[in-house]
């Protein structure tokens, strides 16, 4: 069922949309949820233009999931290209509260091995100039980024991925480049040297947005790579990820089924929150049509 837009189509409005309480996001090597019930596929219009693609709603041991792959279905789209606003936005509209971001990412530690699960906590971001903000338009807001990771969250990520078996590593810093070209060698030693963990290209985007949308956010990232600053690995490749990701990904998706199940139903976290004393402009002087726009968003604020 796709939503319309249009003055001749029928909206279909934010409460008539079907509610998912978690969205999936997948990465490099994951494009689908066989394991999904009830699933149908759903196009969602946002004010910042077209997510990476259509949504797959269905359930998960019960529980009402949204999954969108990021780079597209094809795997069609750069890490610069993605419309990470749209695709957060889309998010929020669906009424996810919980996004498990999976991964593929480089190691930079050699305790990291390919085929290791790791759950960051921090992020430094090298992306350059991306859109990273719903905020501009007539309406100025701060959220605090110092935690970027929801810790319960990632704390049930780290429990789930546990009991399915997976090496896993909580904590660290994932650093995000802009890619697409990968880290040259001084650059990858200069991130070691600075005491980043992994490497990817996507997610800190993801994790600054999802904090604007008061949505908690957690990476499940699967290192596939040693980058290149390994004595006795050869340089990353395209080969190596893809080849690391197929014998891993059903690892991904047995630890996204067992963490859904340990979800409850409420926060306790401070994400859910994270708007609270975050907008500067009195709601008597943000525009209307930037109001209406970001009302998922804002909307309990003003
Ligand atoms: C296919 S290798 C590089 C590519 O893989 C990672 O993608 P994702 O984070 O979506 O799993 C990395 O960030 C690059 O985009
Ligand atoms: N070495 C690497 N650098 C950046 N992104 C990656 N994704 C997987 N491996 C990576």
């Amino acid at each position: 069922m796709a939503e319309k837009r249009g003055s001749k189509k029928r909206s279909v409005s934010r409460s008539k949309l079907p509610q998912a309480r978690i969205g999936v996001i997948g990465g490099s090597g994951l494009y689908q949820m066989e394991s999904l019930k009830e699933v149908r596929e759903m196009a969602v219009s946002t004010p910042f233009g077209k997510p990476s693609g259509k949504f797959i709603l269905g359930t998960l041991e019960g529980v009402p999931i949204a999954f969108l792959a990021r780079h597209g279905q094809g795997h069609t789209l750069l890490p610069s290209e993605i419309n990470y606003r749209a695709n957060l936005f889309a998010m929020k509209k669906l009424g996810v509260e919980r996004i498990l971001s999976v991964s593929a990412v480089g190691s930079m530690k050699e305790a990291i091995a390919p085929g290791h699960i790791a759950i960051p906590s921090q992020f430094y971001d090298l992306t350059k100039g991306r859109k990273s903000t719903f905020f501009g338009q007539g309406i100025v807001a701060h959220v605090s980024l110092a935690d970027p990771i929801c810790s319960e969250l990632a704390g049930i990520v780290a429990e789930a991925s546990e009991a399915v078996g997976a090496t896993i590593h909580r904590g660290g810093t994932y650093l995000c480049m802009e890619g697409p070209q990968f880290s040259t060698r001084a650059e990858s030693e200069v991130h070691r040297g600075w005491g980043v963990d992994v490497i990817g290209m996507t997610n800190v985007t993801e994790a600054k947005l999802a904090r604007e949308a008061e949505i908690c956010y957690t990476t499940i990232a699967l290192a596939t790579d040693y980058d290149c600053w390994h004595v006795s690995e050869e340089p990353v490749t395209v080969e190596m990820v893809i080849k690391t990701l197929l014998e891993n990904v059903a690892l991904s998706k047995k630890i996204i089924q067992a963490a859904v199940v340990r979800m409850g139903e409420g926060r306790r976290c401070a994400c859910a929150e994270a708007l609270k004393h975050a907008i500067v402009t009195p709601a008597s002087a943000i525009p209307k049509k930037t109001k209406a726009d970001l009302k998922p968003i804002i909307g309990k604020y003003i």
